[in-house]
């Protein structure tokens, strides 16, 4: 027998055939898993079951360190599910039509909740409608507007990963409870509650699929309108940054002033230099600056009263009369 050559696999069958785990990977695939739990020291004496079956049918697209359905079967919260093998529970998947709301309470408590683990940029190669051996539609759920939290789609809303789906069906039925001990395994996890809490509280307090629209609508208009009211504010505070804006006029008019407009404003700059080392008493008259600044003088209607310079007088012998 040729070395290596039909070798019994010690992860298979007397006749070869490896044995495959409920996700149709080979026992070596979930033994890898094992394996990573042990690495990555993931302790499993804390975790707390949460009371409901767990699903995943599980594509393998996603960095397995990375992904969180990986984790939760590691942890031995979710069981990992075949192609065409039928789940009774509630289906959160992006082939859903109708969104999740506290109608479905009910049948998530007695059947569980189930994802597909794959990544969202290879949705086209998961074929839905074989999935849940081709029951999957009636119980086919899409998640209203949420925004993630998670380290891979952070603030974008819609695309949760495969815990932050459960969680957010769990807290919709009004199962905080049972969300916050799902997401209590990840380092990031409560931070998904925290940043969606206003959501929650609203869609939890709908009856069913429409009202769950509808409060997603508003909640949309919503957030939209304080946009573009933020936007405009922005803009009145980019004004103010401006400063003075008939100033920043006078420098635009600047690039534009032909030759004989040129003194004009000179004189203007001048004349603003000149006000600033001017100085005035509680009764607005100029007052005594300091040597090197310029005293001003104004008459009645605010003109500068030009000083003439004091005639200096000298005696024969060139030295300064003093007065
Ligand atoms: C596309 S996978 C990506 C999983 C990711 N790799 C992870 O680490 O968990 C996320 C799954 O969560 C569920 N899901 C997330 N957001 C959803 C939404 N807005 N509507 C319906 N299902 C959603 C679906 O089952 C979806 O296939």
């Amino acid at each position: 027998m040729g070395k290596g050559k039909n070798k019994k696999r010690d992860d298979g069958d007397s006749k070869g055939r490896q044995h495959r785990g409920a996700n149709g990977h080979s026992s070596r695939h979930n033994h890898k898993n094992m394996e990573m739990r042990k690495h990555e020291n993931e302790d499993t004496s804390n975790v707390k079951k949460i009371p409901v079956k767990l699903g995943m049918w599980d594509f393998d697209h996603c960095d397995p360190k990375r992904c969180s359905g990986k984790k939760l079967e590691r942890l031995g919260l979710i069981k990992s599910l075949k192609i065409g093998q039928r789940f009774q529970g509630l289906i959160i998947s992006p082939n859903g039509k109708k969104v999740v709301s506290p109608e479905d309470a009910d049948i998530i408590k007695e059947f569980g909740a189930a994802v597909v683990e794959c990544s969202w940029a290879r949705l086209d190669e998961i074929p839905f409608s074989k999935l849940n051996g081709g029951n999957g539609g009636k119980n086919e759920r899409l998640l209203p507007y949420l925004v993630a939290a998670n380290q891979v789609n952070y603030g974008r809303p819609w695309k949760l990963n495969c815990v932050e789906a459960l969680a957010a069906c769990f807290a919709i039925i009004g199962r905080s409870d049972w969300a916050a001990d799902l997401l209590s395994n990840f380092s990031w996890g409560m931070n998904f509650l925290t940043l969606n809490e206003e959501l929650f509280e609203l869609y939890s307090q709908c009856t069913d699929s429409d009202s769950i629209q509808e409060a997603q609508e508003a909640w949309l208009n919503k957030i939209d309108e304080e946009a573009k009211e933020r936007k405009l504010q922005a803009q009145d505070n980019d004004i103010w940054l401006m400063g003075n804006t008939n100033r920043v006029n006078d420098n635009l008019r600047d690039l534009t002033l032909s030759d004989g407009d040129e003194d004009e404003e000179e004189e203007d700059a001048e004349d603003y230099l000149t006000e600033k080392s001017v100085k005035y008493d509680n009764l607005g008259n100029v007052i005594e600056s300091s040597e090197d600044e310029i005293t001003l003088r104004y008459d009645n209607l605010g003109n500068v009263i030009e000083e003439e310079e004091e005639e200096k007088r000298y005696d024969a012998l060139g030295n300064l009369i003093e007065n």
